[in-house]
């Protein structure tokens, strides 16, 4: 019967051209872990029930899409949404209504700000999960002068002010930080006359491949050069959409400024792929589920053509198992105060603040692996270093933040042989 159904909202970004559309892969990971919530009982007898709409990552969208989920019977205990944008707007707002957000799409430092988002917790890693990787391997190979290069968007604004305190932080002098809005030439140039040789990229992929042009184009690669790039553009980027985005490199060319750069990213699947999770699969096992539904939803799979959000699918996955195991605890607290999870409504602030604290302590080995939360609501993750040799990534380790623990495969590569260093060396002729 209906009363034993608790009903939570869900905004994700499908259509539309902004953004990121990673709802189309992250939706149907939700319906798995909704199915497997509701068949393993993990809520006593209740059952989980999800109603949603498509925010096309446009925030504007996703707060008329929360208005009618919260103005719409039946009442919702908490969101689920997607996009930084989105997820800024729904989480500011929500605290109005005393309702839990919890976002499996959202990178922005900003959104780890407790004054601004009180009610927020996201099974994405924040942007910033990079700069202790970076700050490790610039310690390791002993680069203590650095530079920035990164566009003009407010993801990677926030991420260089993290990047600059934890650099004064160890002593890592950044010589120069240079912005740019869409054409990187004169910024790349500004980096040639500082004389940078160890350079911290951040910007989106269409921009990735227009830096690597002028990187070509200006010399700045090879084996006195260190590029650390982001680690989540698809595999083979630097060799696509040339012709169609403008390009004025060739492939070949792409390919000699990309050898040797460095990507950090931080890891959305269970490396440990036999590892059974909470819900008993190993992250093999979801992959092989998902891809199921992803081909039955019509997507080319076996051309490798994934929707967007495949890669974070298992943060989807697992946001609603977080959802499910924190309802389970203040089920538990409410029942021993002879109260109900499901006589919270919009203004009953006692039960919100019941599944708040339930959620904080939520920690589970998911398919996107161990799932934590920090303070501000951040995911506490791992992240992967690799390195492009002969055109192709390898994976050089791992870095547990938590633990400052770098795990290392000596695999890395120099292209004059030795690690580069981080300036001019003069070398006094006696
Ligand atoms: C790794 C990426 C692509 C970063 O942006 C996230 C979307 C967002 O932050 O709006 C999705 N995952």
């Amino acid at each position: 019967e209906d009363d034993k159904v608790l009903h939570i909202g869900g905004i994700f970004p499908i259509g539309g051209k902004g953004g990121w559309q990673g709802g189309q892969a992250c939706e149907p990971a939700v319906r798995l872990a909704l199915e497997d919530v509701n068949k393993n009982s993990v809520l006593s007898g209740y059952q989980l029930k999800l109603h949603w709409n498509d925010s096309e990552c446009d925030p504007g969208l996703g707060a008329s899409v929360m208005y009618d989920l919260l103005y719409n019977k039946p009442q919702k205990l908490m969101l689920l949404a997607g996009c930084s944008t989105v997820c800024t707007t729904v989480a500011e707002a929500a605290k109005m209504w005393n309702l839990v957000v919890l976002c499996y799409g959202a990178s922005s430092p900003a959104l780890s700000d407790r004054n601004r988002f009180p009610t927020l917790f996201r099974t994405h890693p924040s942007a910033t999960v990079h700069s202790p990787t970076r700050i490790t391997l610039m310690k390791k190979f002993e680069w203590y002068r650095i530079a920035i290069l990164q566009q003009t968007e407010e993801v990677f604004i926030s991420t260089v002010e993290d990047i600059e305190t934890r650099c004064k932080q160890n002593g890592i002098e950044i010589i120069t930080r240079q912005s740019f809005v869409s054409d990187p030439g004169d910024a790349v140039k500004n980096l040639r006359r500082q004389d940078a040789r160890i350079i911290v990229g951040l910007f989106y992929v269409v921009a990735a491949r227009k830096v690597l042009c002028e990187m070509y184009k200006q010399q700045l690669y090879g084996k006195a050069y260190v590029w650390f790039f982001i680690g989540w553009y698809e595999d083979n980027w630097f060799e696509v959409n040339l012709e169609k985005e403008g390009i004025e490199c060739t492939k070949k060319e792409m390919r000699i400024a990309a050898e040797g750069h460095i990507t950090t990213e931080a890891l959305m699947w269970n490396q440990n792929i036999n590892q059974k999770t909470i819900s008993g699969m190993t992250s093999e096992d979801f992959r092989k589920r998902l891809e199921n539904v992803l081909r039955s939803g019509g997507y080319a799979i076996d051309r490798h053509r994934y929707p967007e959000g495949y890669q974070e699918a298992p943060l989807a996955y697992d946001a609603v198992w977080a959802v499910a195991l924190a309802f389970n605890k203040t089920m538990g607290i409410l029942e021993k105060q002879g109260k109900s999870i499901t006589s919270f409504n919009y203004n009953n602030k006692e039960i919100a603040d019941h599944i708040y604290s339930a959620i904080n302590s939520t920690q589970f080995l998911g398919i996107s692996g161990y799932v934590a939360f920090s303070s501000q609501g951040d995911r506490i993750a791992l992240t992967q270093i690799e390195q492009v040799i002969e055109g192709k990534y390898v994976k050089l380790g791992y870095y547990d933040t938590q633990s400052d623990n770098l795990t290392w495969f000596d695999k890395e590569k120099w292209i004059g042989g030795k690690v580069p260093q981080d300036r001019t060396v003069i070398r006094r002729v006696l």
